[in-house]
């Protein structure tokens, strides 16, 4: 079969389309990337001001729809966890090593850094986890691609910066990491290490293909990590992570364990909570830990950390309600980095 699989520019996007094209050739098809520019590419503001999680599977699902392509291959956590319409996730290949990693200066770990030292990260996610490790650390917002994140390590603008191990690993950057983050200190952004092969919804036959590609262990882990962020997405901007994984139970059949963090990025307040459950159940479970983070106040770190914490008991949001008050500039809607 001809595969047109759309492609954004980046090099990190460019290395993961090309890892699926090479499976798809030696499966005998023939593959064509073509490359899409999108408004994240092209517009240097910050993301949360091009207005959240989608800008860059925006324009590339526009070429799947009108055709251009076929196919592409995102990366799972930068995915908004809506249905797209007439699109289809035909394929969740084995994922990554999930964890996040540390680049420092000097081959330090998290330990070592000194009092006051400066990680870049534009991760709200990350910074609140950091900040609740209680290391003294400094946060500065940055942006930009994996190259130049970790050269502002090399020319000594920050100590250290975090990023997803799989990106290093499929960059064959490994030798820059410092240390491996145990998730009991960081939980990764829903979906992170995962790669979703998107095609259009009628495309039965492209279907047939890519779904060899599928990992089922892998779909279901991210789906109990999304139905999180999708619980708890109800118009907030939590800094969130969860991470499940497949097991075998004690009658050998699997059974999902997932855990999640929310916290605020001042660290003044951090919750984590975890269940685990069948693995045919992934989406309830990953409502029910939801649940447990909003019965616990997850919804204090819904509210900017100015702003006094939601009395409401349980504190859900209704869906589309804005937790900024009028004082406050909008807070950043891509928050699962
Ligand atoms: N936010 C950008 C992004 N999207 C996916 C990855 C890494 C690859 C993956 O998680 O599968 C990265 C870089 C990073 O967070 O360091």
């Amino acid at each position: 079969m001809r595969i047109r699989v759309g492609s954004r520019r980046s090099k990190l996007a460019l290395t993961q389309t090309g890892l699926i094209a090479d499976r798809l050739r030696a499966l005998g098809h023939e593959v064509k990337i073509v490359e899409i520019v999108t408004e994240g590419d092209t517009n240097r503001a910050s993301l949360s001001q091009l207005g959240g999680t989608g800008v860059f599977a925006t324009a590339i699902r526009n070429a799947l729809r009108d055709n251009r392509i076929d196919l592409t291959v995102h990366s799972l956590k930068d995915l908004p966890t809506a249905p797209a319409g007439g699109l289809t996730i035909a394929a969740i290949p084995p994922r990554e090593d999930a964890r996040d990693v540390l680049v420092a200066r000097d081959g330090l770990t998290l330990g070592e850094l000194p009092q006051g030292a400066v990680v870049g990260t534009g991760s709200p996610r990350r910074v609140a986890q950091l900040a609740a490790l209680g290391l003294g650390l400094t946060f500065r917002d940055i942006r930009g691609n994996v190259d130049s994140r970790i050269g502002l390590v090399r020319s000594g603008e920050v100590d250290a910066v975090v990023l997803a191990r799989a990106g290093l690993a499929r960059l064959g950057r490994l030798d820059e990491v410092t240390e491996a983050i145990d998730p009991l200190q960081m939980l990764p952004a829903p979906g992170q290490g995962a790669l979703a092969l998107e095609i259009r919804a009628d495309d039965a036959a492209l279907h047939d293909v890519i779904q060899q590609l599928d990992d089922p262990d892998t779909r279901a882990a991210v789906a109990a990590e999304r139905a999180v962020l999708a619980r708890l997405e109800a118009g907030c901007s939590a800094p969130l992570g969860a991470l499940a994984e497949v097991s075998e139970d004690v009658d050998g059949g699997l059974e999902i364990s997932l855990r999640a963090f929310v916290g605020r990025t001042d660290g003044s307040f951090d919750l984590r909570r975890s269940k685990t459950g069948p693995f045919e159940d992934a989406e309830r479970l990953g409502h029910d830990v939801a649940q447990l983070l909003l019965d616990d106040g997850a919804a204090e770190a819904f509210a900017s950390s100015d702003s006094p914490p939601d009395p409401a008991p349980g504190g859900h949001l209704p869906r589309g309600a804005d937790p900024v008050t009028d004082n406050h500039p909008p807070a950043p809607r891509s928050v699962n980095t």
